[in-house]
């Protein structure tokens, strides 16, 4: 049965990249992804203010909604403290196959902690089941519909404390207005807007960062 675009974008990847080399992991799946299949990886260009944003965020203890093939796992977990640690979520069984094995031949998989199943279910555990006490960066990146309410979760959950980062892909295109207008409008949250492009294409796009207020 012929393979997924995930699965020629993992073989790519085992073929072509340096194992235990998360930066040539995260080059070789841009470079597939450019050249080859369109993905939806957060990308180089959007990337780079992913970079920035956990840089001066130094989190202890980060949080990914949506893995995807692993790509922003990887790009994320590269930049962690020694003893840092990232918890990523994926809903898609498929997927999550797939990003367990780019998250091992990158070597972070020491770092990483993938949970398979609903966002809604998994952030209610993340205090008992995962010995989380308060997230210091979220990269919300699954499904624009969930941002609003799983950003309301991870408050009533307690799991933001004052100075947590949320940062959120993909809010011009496909777009996430609700969640601009909710963060935007909320007197918790300080927010800050950066214009990019939408991953491997010449299409609008924009990242939004809102820090928790307390
Ligand atoms: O569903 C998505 N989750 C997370 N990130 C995405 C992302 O960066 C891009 C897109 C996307 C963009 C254009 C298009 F024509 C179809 C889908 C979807 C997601
Ligand atoms: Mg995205």
């Amino acid at each position: 049965m012929n393979q997924s675009k995930e699965q020629r974008i993992l073989n790519f990847v085992l073929q072509n990249a340096v194992r235990g080399d998360p930066h040539s992991v995260v080059d070789t799946i841009d470079k597939y992804c450019s050249q080859k299949e369109w993905a939806m990886n957060v990308g180089d260009e959007k990337g780079k203010i992913l970079d920035k944003t956990v840089q001066e965020a130094n989190p202890s203890v980060a949080l990914e909604l949506g893995t995807y093939c692993g790509y922003s796992a990887v790009r994320i977990s590269r930049l962690l403290k020694a003893g840092a640690r990232l918890l990523t979520v994926e809903f898609n069984p498929e997927f999550a196959a797939i990003a367990k094995q780019m998250i091992e031949f990158a070597g972070v998989q020491d770092k990483v902690k993938l949970l398979e199943g609903p966002s809604e279910e998994i952030i209610p555990q993340l205090k008992k089941k995962y010995e989380v006490d308060t997230l210091d960066f979220v990269f919300l990146d699954h499904w624009k519909e969930r941002y609003t309410p799983d950003t309301i979760l991870l408050q009533e959950c307690n799991l933001l404390r004052k100075g947590s980062v949320l940062l959120a892909d993909n809010i011009i295109f496909p777009g996430a207005p609700d969640f601009v207008n909710y963060v935007r409008k909320s007197p918790h949250f300080q927010c800050t807007n950066y214009p990019s492009h939408l991953e491997y294409m010449q299409v609008e796009d924009a990242m939004e960062k809102a820090v928790f207020l307390g």
